[in-house]
Order: C-alpha cells, then sequence, then structure tokens
C-alpha cells in the first residue's frame, strides 16, 4: 500500500476584494480555493494547471507555508517548504551571494555548513564571480537561477515551483529537473504550476487541474490533459464575446457580494474597469514550517472556528411548486447559452452552492439545448415584458386592471422595462424575512441588488438567474420580479451572510521584521501608510531591527 504523504481535506481560501467606483467601494469574499481535497504519496510531481484566477498560486502559497487557508485540514510531515521565490527589490543592495546566505541563515542553516553549501549553490547557479555582484545588477533570468539553486540545495520536502516564474536558458531548465528528479528519489513532494503543460508533463507523477477555485480533476497525467485539452477547445470554439461573459460569470461566481453600499446597479462593461484592491495576507516562512504528522486545521487562527456561510436546506414549498410547474411544461432559455451551446454554471465556483469537491471526469462544456429549453415560456403567474409594451396593454391583453397589476408588483408608477417579469395572480403570501411571493416564486428586487446579491441569497448563479429570467446582461431594476430558477434555496438574508464572512475576515496581522526591511517596504508590501504604521506602533523613528514585531494597521 502506499503511504500518503500529503492528505488535504477541505481546503479553501477566501480573499477579500474592493471594488473601487462606480461601485463605491464594495466588499466581497472572493473564494479562490473551494473545499479542495486530494492526497498525495511520497516523492511525486504533480502539475498543477488550470485557467487564470483558478487558484493555483494560492494553493502553491498555502502549500509551501507562504500563506495561511481560510479553511481546511493538511496532514502531513511538513518540515521544511520552499517555495520559489525571485528576490524583489527590498534586496536590490544585497549580493547574490549575500542574499544567499541571509535566506540560508533563515531557513537555519549553520555557520559550520554554509560556506560548503555556498559554493555549490554558486557552481549550480553559473553565477560565477556575478555572485558576488548586488542583485539590482541582475537580469531576470540571472534572479531566477540564483532562487532556484538556493531553493533545490535546501532539499525541501515541500516545494512549490511556478514555472512560469524559471526564466532561464533550456540547458538550465533541463538541468533543474534533473535536480528535482533526485529530489523526487528522496521524498520530496514537488508541485509545479505551468502555463504551459507540454513543457512539463513527461516529468509529471499525476496532474492537478484546477479552475475558478475548484479541483475540476487530480489524477493520471493523460487522463487529466485530454480532459484539459477537451475543454479548452471547446472554450476556444466560442466566440470572444461568449470566452469573455465565460470568464466574468466564473470570476463572479466565486463571489461571495456583501451588498449594502451599491448604489446602483452597474452593466457587465464596467465590471472590466473595476478596480480590485488585493488584500494579501502573507507569512513569515518560519511561522509556519512546524514539523507534523497529525492532521492539522490550517487555517488562520481566528478563522479556524469560523461559520461557513449558512448551509440552507432545501424549502419544502420549492418542491411543490416546482412539481407544479414541471408538469405544467416549464421552459426557461437562456438565449446567449442557446446561442453558444455552452453550460457555464459548473465552469462558475459559484459560492453559494459549494459541493464538497469531486474528482470528475466529466468536461464537456456542450450540451444540446434540451427541447424544453428552446422556446421561452413565463412561469406560471408572472409575464415577461416585450419591448414596446406598455403596462394598460398588458393589463387589457391579461384580461386585468392596471391597478391590480401594480398593487400586485409593487410599482409606485406605470414604468415598467423590456423583460421585467410581472405577477400577473396576487400573492398568496409573502414571507417578509425572504421578499418572495410564494404563489409565483419570484423575487422582488430592492434598491441595491444585484443579480450576485440576489442569487448568493438563493444559492443559484448568476447565470441560473440570467437564464430563468432571459436577461442577456446583469441589469436588474428596483420593484421588478425576478423569476427564480428551479433550484434556488430557501432564501437567507444576504446581510447576515455577508456579515457572518466579514466577521470571519482574517484580522489584522503582525509582521516580524526581517533583515532588509524598512519601514517603507513593508508599507509598500501590505499596501499601508508608513506613517500609519508608526502610529498604531509607537514608533518614534524609522529604525527597525529584525525580528521586530509590527502590527499592520
Ligand atoms: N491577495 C489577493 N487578494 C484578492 N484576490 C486575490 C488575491 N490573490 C489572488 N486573488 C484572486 O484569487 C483568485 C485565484 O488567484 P490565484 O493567483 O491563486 O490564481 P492562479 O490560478 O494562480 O491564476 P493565474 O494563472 O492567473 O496567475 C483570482 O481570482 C485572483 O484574482
Amino acid at each position: 500500500m502506499t503511504r500518503e504523504r500529503w492528505k488535504v481535506i477541505g481546503l479553501s481560501h477566501y480573499y477579500t476584494v474592493t471594488a473601487a467606483r462606480p461601485q463605491r467601494h464594495r466588499q466581497s469574499q472572493l473564494v479562490a480555493l473551494d473545499r479542495v481535497s486530494f492526497s498525495q504519496p511520497y516523492g511525486q510531481i504533480i502539475g498543477v494547471i488550470g485557467g487564470r484566477g483558478a487558484g493555483k498560486s494560492t494553493l502553491g502559497a498555502i502549500l509551501s507555508g507562504q500563506q495561511r487557508a481560510s479553511e481546511g485540514l493538511i496532514s502531513g510531515s511538513t518540515e521544511i517548504k520552499g517555495a520559489f521565490i525571485l528576490p524583489d527589490h527590498r534586496y536590490d543592495e544585497r549580493t547574490g551571494e549575500s542574499y544567499a546566505r541571509q535566506q540560508l541563515a533563515k531557513w537555519g542553516i549553520s555557520k559550520k555548513k554554509m560556506p560548503d553549501l555556498l559554493a555549490h549553490i554558486r557552481s549550480f547557479s553559473e553565477l560565477g564571480s556575478q555572485f558576488g555582484v548586488k542583485l539590482k545588477h541582475y537580469s531576470l533570468s540571472e534572479k531566477s537561477q540564483l532562487a532556484i539553486s538556493l531553493l533545490l540545495h535546501m532539499a525541501p520536502t515541500t516545494l512549490y515551483l511556478d514555472d512560469s516564474l524559471l526564466v532561464v536558458k533550456e540547458h538550465f531548465y533541463l538541468k533543474v529537473w534533473g535536480f528535482l528528479d533526485q529530489l523526487k528519489a528522496l521524498g520530496s513532494s514537488i508541485w509545479v504550476e505551468t502555463e504551459q503543460v507540454r513543457r512539463i508533463e513527461r516529468y509529471c507523477d499525476q496532474l492537478m487541474w484546477l479552475e475558478f477555485g475548484q479541483l475540476k480533476q487530480y489524477g493520471d497525467v493523460m487522463d487529466v490533459l485530454a480532459a484539459y485539452d477537451e475543454y479548452y477547445f471547446q472554450l476556444s470554439r466560442l466566440s470572444l464575446k461568449e470566452q469573455q461573459t465565460f470568464w466574468e460569470e466564473g470570476y463572479q461566481g466565486q463571489l461571495l457580494e456583501k451588498a449594502e453600499v451599491v448604489s446602483q446597479l452597474v452593466p457587465p462593461s464596467s465590471v472590466d474597469q473595476q478596480e480590485v484592491v488585493k488584500q494579501e495576507e502573507p507569512i513569515e516562512q518560519e511561522q509556519v514550517d512546524q514539523p507534523t504528522e497529525e492532521l492539522q486545521d490550517v487555517a488562520a487562527p481566528s478563522r479556524r472556528h469560523r461559520q461557513r456561510p449558512k448551509k440552507i436546506n432545501r424549502w419544502p414549498l420549492i418542491l411543490v411548486v416546482l412539481g407544479g410547474l414541471i408538469i405544467g411544461g416549464l421552459g426557461v432559455a437562456y438565449p446567449y447559452l442557446k446561442a453558444s451551446r455552452l453550460t457555464l454554471p459548473q465552469t462558475g465556483a459559484k459560492s453559494s452552492d459549494r459541493q464538497p469537491p469531486v474528482t470528475t471526469t466529466s468536461t464537456s462544456l456542450l450540451a444540446e439545448p434540451s427541447s424544453s429549453a428552446s422556446q421561452p415560456v413565463d412561469l406560471k403567474g408572472t409575464y415577461h415584458v416585450q419591448a414596446g409594451e406598455t403596462l394598460s396593454e398588458i393589463a387589457n391583453t391579461l384580461g386585468l386592471s392596471v391597478a391590480e397589476l401594480r398593487e400586485w408588483n409593487q410599482l409606485t408608477n406605470d414604468h415598467i422595462q423590456p423583460n421585467q417579469l410581472l405577477l400577473t395572480v396576487e400573492p398568496v403570501a409573502e414571507n417578509p424575512a425572504s421578499n418572495v411571493a410564494l404563489a409565483s416564486f419570484t423575487h422582488s428586487v430592492k434598491a441595491g441588488e444585484s443579480l450576485a446579491t440576489i442569487g448568493a441569497a438563493y444559492q443559484v448563479s448568476v447565470a441560473e438567474l440570467q437564464e430563468a429570467n432571459q436577461l442577456k446582461d446583469v441589469t436588474i431594476y428596483t420593484g421588478s420580479q425576478l423569476a427564480l430558477p428551479a433550484s434556488a434555496k430557501e432564501p437567507v438574508s444576504l446581510t447576515a451572510t455577508t456579515e457572518t464572512l466579514a466577521s470571519s475576515a482574517p484580522p489584522v496581522s503582525d509582521y516580524v521584521v526581517l533583515s532588509g526591511d524598512t519601514l517603507y517596504s513593508i508599507a509598500r508590501k501590505y499596501g499601508v501608510d508608513v506613517m500609519a504604521i508608526q502610529q498604531v506602533n509607537q514608533l518614534q523613528s524609522e529604525q527597525l531591527s529584525p525580528g521586530d514585531v509590527l502590527t499592520l494597521p
């Protein structure tokens, strides 16, 4: 029986993202990793692949101890973790040798072993006399050669390597792989993230494929590659616009929205322009290199006991309503998807319907449109407004009065929009907490709500809402009725959901000052103000010493 080195269970990671104008600093939690679980035997090279923003680097940062996960458990011996990181500008004034010496000291290499190791690193890196030159004079490939040589000579038991940073000449690249093979033989777990899977495919024992924070497939290299190729082949057949929508929906699906400060609904085009402020939570290597063979909770301490977004049982009434709808021959259309023949919901890592990750072999993006989806049919008791129609025309057509339509739809005037869904029966009961008209199974849009916030509340994706309402974009109007898709669950108060998340957001972390750090470099790294750091820490000067612990504002 193969002994597993790693067992990772339900690894999730959230980032707080803040959209700048025009959304007035709306905050969301981005699910960068969504309950990823896997195990890995000793001495293997795992290739990590996936589209943009799939969560690869986040996984790497967690596995290599650069970052703590929001949730999840990792078992296994993890004595020496290493990630391939190029020296940044903080080290500009150091020579390659002094940088290497400092890193080795950080990793606990004794003074006795140091000269020997430095000599090996100098030779392996092929830097020669440049080893004694300041890093600010190094080219990218020279920095890359230095960093990888250092890392390999640490013989880490767990190593995460982002292939795209390995900007080296071919012969050096091959030399690195030769070394990796030796480490593998010693039992190291090696993770190589790559954009060019063909470049590393032959070296890998297994492939891990992530998309939108979810584990899509993990296992045999050829199997995963076949599925991955097919997925991207199908994607490439879509038009550029459809591809953009695909990526946008995937990203939106990862967001747990905070509904509050949305002053107005924003059309999709403006989403592209939004500036996302990333909040990083790096931690120091030494803090996490704790040897352990136990299953350990890898979440940040403050978040270990956080509540997950509330799990809601399926609303029994939905079944009743749905039964009726299905029998009534409900058909919904999603014109965009129909046209593209692309089923997107599985690709969006919809935060609200997150399932325990499964290794899936189904990767086809294509689905034949079902016959029931070919003709848009309104939900029973609702009416989709067509372009140019007025409220009184609709009332006439339906044999209703304008007053009835206004009352049932809570309209304060007769203004209606194309595609707006109107209730055409009197709501039987209203659940004030959920804002749902039970009779018709619709949601009345309130000011400040968006498809994403409504989707989060009912645990459906934006795409599903668009499909149910024949919406080509995400524009919705206050007061209008939205049809809820069949998969909608009992709504939660969105504020409660987002508050739970917000309260579990990472606290302001402490930073341990490293040699070479300055107040300015720390401030720049964490996007905070130098004076703010001074104030919070009551610093009288800018003088810092390695080992000082700073509270970051
Ligand atoms: N510090 C951060 N703050 C906020 N969001 C972040 C942060 N770091 C990453 N993200 C977001 O998390 C998601 C996963 O990012 P990650 O870098 O792990 O993906 P990736 O698979 O490495 O992407 P790529 O291949 O594009 O580099 C992305 O949507 C990214 O925008």
